[in-house]
């Protein structure tokens, strides 16, 4: 559906995709993952036409980016851009006709619309009156008025709470059952691990990664991932690797990864002798692996590893 090669762009001097490559099949949802700044948004604009690259290609459907490409793609970007005054009737009829809708067809799209992302109860109220997670809603039933066969949602559910996320989680999954292609860049990577057949991970404008959730857990050679407090890591990590487990710190915590699955005692027996405060243990997560491959370069030992704060979800164990 998606072909990307070689694609370069530079801001001024500043160069920020280099010889960016990738696909996205037909009817998958392809997530685009990376720190702030990675070059995800430049991606997205050069997709949809709205820059141009300083070299490489990108086909959509085997055509170059052009005036008929774009009418493929609907794109949710990272901003809601509506008529906060206009109903949500309204601003989808002004977006059909910017599609150049005829107007035979235009109100039975709308009213699809509406159905599709479940506001069809709101469709005479302004948007100024309609909730952030609704008028995302609405944002995505713009990006559906004509028919687009990819759609591109960029951070989707940012800013949204855990009831609206589900809800917009759901609308995705409906869109994919519909057969159409999604491109989606997300910061939440429960969202990505829980909505994407296949993932990219972009660093300074490269494709570091790329694969499904399982090829991707293959970069952490671990049957799970443990957290221990201690007042003396120095003791832990050197006892940890003489036990075969590979160190790592994410955040504050002191984790290990374990090649085999331990009990609770067989894991307190591994450090027998170190006062160890607590115990959780983790399976391996899309977050381990994202941060394994975001960090690689800055990791100059097992011990000095990381201190970029990110918090993993633990089911931890008290000891006394
Ligand atoms: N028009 C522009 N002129 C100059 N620099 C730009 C322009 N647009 C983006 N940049 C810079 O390019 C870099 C990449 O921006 P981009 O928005 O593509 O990243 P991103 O991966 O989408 O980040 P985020 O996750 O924060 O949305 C950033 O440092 C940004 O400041």
């Amino acid at each position: 559906m998606l072909q990307i090669a070689g694609l370069c762009k530079a801001y001024g001097d500043r160069p920020l995709l280099q010889t960016l490559s990738f696909e996205i099949l037909a009817g998958e949802i392809y997530g685009l993952l990376g720190p702030n700044g990675a070059g995800k948004t430049t991606t997205i604009n050069l997709i949809c036409g709205l820059l141009n690259a300083d070299a490489g290609r990108i086909l959509i459907q085997g055509q170059p980016v052009a005036a008929a490409t774009k009418r493929w793609i609907g794109v949710v970007p990272q901003e809601n851009l509506l008529y906060r005054s206009l109903t949500c009737a309204e601003n989808l009829a002004f977006f059909a006709q910017i599609y150049g809708l005829p107007r035979s067809i235009r109100r039975q799209r709308i009213q699809a619309c509406l159905e599709a992302v479940n506001l069809s109860d709101r469709a005479h109220s302004p948007v100024e009156s309609l909730s952030g997670g609704m008028q995302r809603r609405l944002s995505l039933a713009v990006a559906l008025v004509h028919q687009p066969q990819l759609v591109i949602l960029d951070e989707p559910t940012t800013g949204l709470d855990i009831e609206a996320r589900y809800e917009v989680w759901q609308l995705i999954r409906s869109l994919q059952r519909q057969g159409m292609t999604i491109l989606l860049t997300t910061h939440l990577l429960e969202e990505a691990e829980r909505l994407c057949q296949r993932l990219g991970i972009l660093k300074q404008g490269q494709l570091l990664a790329e694969g499904t959730l399982s090829q991707l857990r293959q970069r952490i050679p671990a049957k799970e991932i443990v957290v221990l407090e201690t007042a003396d890591e120095a003791a832990a990590i050197e006892r940890g690797q003489q036990q075969g487990f590979t160190p790592r710190r994410y955040g504050s915590d002191l984790a290990f990864w374990i090649p085999e699955t331990l009990d609770l005692r067989q894991i307190l027996d591994c450090f027998a002798g170190i006062a160890i405060d607590s115990v959780s243990r983790q399976p391996v997560k899309l977050e381990h692996i994202y941060i394994e491959i975001t960090q690689a370069q800055q990791r100059r030992s097992p011990a000095a590893v990381s201190n970029e704060s990110t918090l993993i979800g633990s089911n931890q164990i008290y000891l006394s």
